[in-house]
């Protein structure tokens, strides 16, 4: 276990530097717990005890303050989240480095089970790795040595913001007494928590709820106070766990707004895991795609979702993606499972000859007309950009439908309403298909 450092403690005008006792940072280990407690219970772990700050917890006084003393906020240099590392839980391993800059939101994005809380509850220091780093600017949070011991620094002093999909206040407290709870476990004076704590509650519009408790707080207003308190503490890292989940769709896009429009003062690395590509689309510089523990695809939030790399990926983007092969021309060409040929060519790039690629489009871009030339023979050449197709199913899509035809099921065309009506849409109707270059983007798989 690393050693605790010493801090720096103002004394009656002069600074000096005080050894930290044995539990110096009982109290921010019990608003750890209490966020851990959230986790647990949405993942079955073991459950643990309940966090009291005025019982369990230590204020200033308590972590050993002499009157008139309080810690000088030397917060270190914001800096890189650098995370290199392996583990497993139950039968299950993920494998995953990745680096979120100061100041910087990266969104991770994956199917149910495919490690995201792991990944978290590894940089919060609710799960030592079986191999790698974790690094917080210069801090070392976690490392596995070379003779299978783990370093570790206890969740409490990591600075580690961790918020879930549940406010966890303490229920006894004020909506300003519990953002105020965080800045006085490290040391600083009552007044001067008070004082942060309203500037907080007056940046989260929330300064009318100073005095109310959580359950005379809406579950928009206590996920606000909680998001205010994990940024209270000035971590080095703010780890969102599906934060919006809960919410309706219009305090979600509130709570998105309250986020985004944080002040950059004090940048620090952002991690969102979430299911919503919309999170990821309003609040992340990057996105990486997370399936079964491994990174699959990582980049700019635009590039990811605009041209996914996987099916799960695709869907999450609302968006068709097309695996085939380069042609001599540089389109992609695409087998159907009954062998039916499509040829998809876009306006802008192109791909090797022979080499796979995928092509990705909108089904909203693509127009259907009826075809009543039945089948092309199957030796006629594709047209690029033309298909034809039988239709198997029609679903319901916004404003309009979606069609699925038997020669390429993975490929969804939507249409409008209007469009649907006049087209006679039935089962086992026979369509003809276009879509302009400029509405394909084609790409060489790696
Ligand atoms: N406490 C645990 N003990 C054993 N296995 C676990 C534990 N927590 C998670 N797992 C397993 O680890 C795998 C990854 O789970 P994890 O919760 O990290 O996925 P996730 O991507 O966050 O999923 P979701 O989107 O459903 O929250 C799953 O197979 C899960 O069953």
């Amino acid at each position: 276990m690393l050693r605790p450092r010493a801090r720096r403690i103002r004394c009656h005008g002069a600074v000096r530097r005080q050894r930290p006792r044995r539990h110096p940072h009982h109290a921010a280990r019990d608003l750890h717990r209490l966020q851990r407690r959230g986790r647990q219970r949405r993942h079955g772990d073991r459950p643990v005890a309940h966090a009291h700050p005025r019982r369990g917890g230590r204020t200033a006084r308590h972590a050993g303050l002499a009157r008139g003393c309080h810690a000088v906020s030397t917060p270190p240099a914001p800096n890189r989240l650098a995370v290199d590392v392996s583990a497993s839980r139950g039968g299950f391993t993920i494998e995953v480095a990745l680096g979120v800059d100061a100041g910087e939101t990266l969104a991770v994005l994956g199917p149910n089970g495919s490690g995201k809380s792991t990944l978290l509850a590894i940089i919060a220091g609710h799960l030592a790795p079986t191999a790698g780093t974790v690094r917080l600017g210069g801090r070392t949070l976690a490392a596995r040595r070379d003779d299978g011991r783990v370093d570790e620094l206890p969740v409490e002093r990591r600075r580690v913001a961790l918020l879930g999909q549940e406010a966890l206040l303490f229920p006894h407290l004020t909506a300003l007494e519990n953002i105020a709870f965080g800045p006085r476990a490290t040391g600083m004076r009552a007044a001067d928590a008070r004082r942060d704590a309203l500037g907080m509650l007056e940046r989260f519009g929330l300064a009318e709820f100073a005095g109310r408790r959580p359950r005379e707080l809406s579950g928009g207003q206590q996920q606000r106070v909680a998001i205010a308190r994990a940024l209270a503490s000035r971590p080095d890292a703010l780890l969102l766990d599906e934060p919006f989940a809960s919410l309706d769709v219009q305090t979600a896009a509130e709570m998105r707004r309250v986020i985004a429009e944080q002040p950059s003062a004090r940048p620090i690395p952002t991690l969102l895991v979430t299911h919503d590509p919309i999170d990821a689309i309003m609040l992340a510089d990057r996105a990486a795609i997370l399936q079964a523990g491994r990174i699959v695809q990582e980049g700019p939030t635009a590039e990811v979702l605009g041209h996914p790399a996987t099916p799960f990926a695709a869907a999450l983007a609302g968006v068709n993606l097309a695996s085939g092969i380069g042609t001599a021309d540089g389109s992609v060409e695409v087998i159907g499972p009954s062998g039916a040929r499509l040829v998809l060519r876009g306006a802008a790039g192109a791909v090797e000859p022979g080499a796979r690629a995928s092509a990705v489009f909108s089904p909203g871009a693509v127009h259907a007309a009826r075809a009543d030339d039945g089948p092309p023979a199957a030796s006629a050449p594709p047209v690029p950009n033309r298909w034809a197709g039988t239709v198997t199913s029609l679903q319901s899509a916004p404003g309009g439908v979606r069609i699925v035809t038997a020669e390429h099921p993975g490929l969804a065309v939507d249409v409008p309403s209007a469009a649907a009506v006049s087209l006679g849409l039935v089962a086992d109707a026979r369509l003809a298909f276009a879509i302009a270059g400029s509405d394909v983007s084609v790409r060489a798989i790696d």
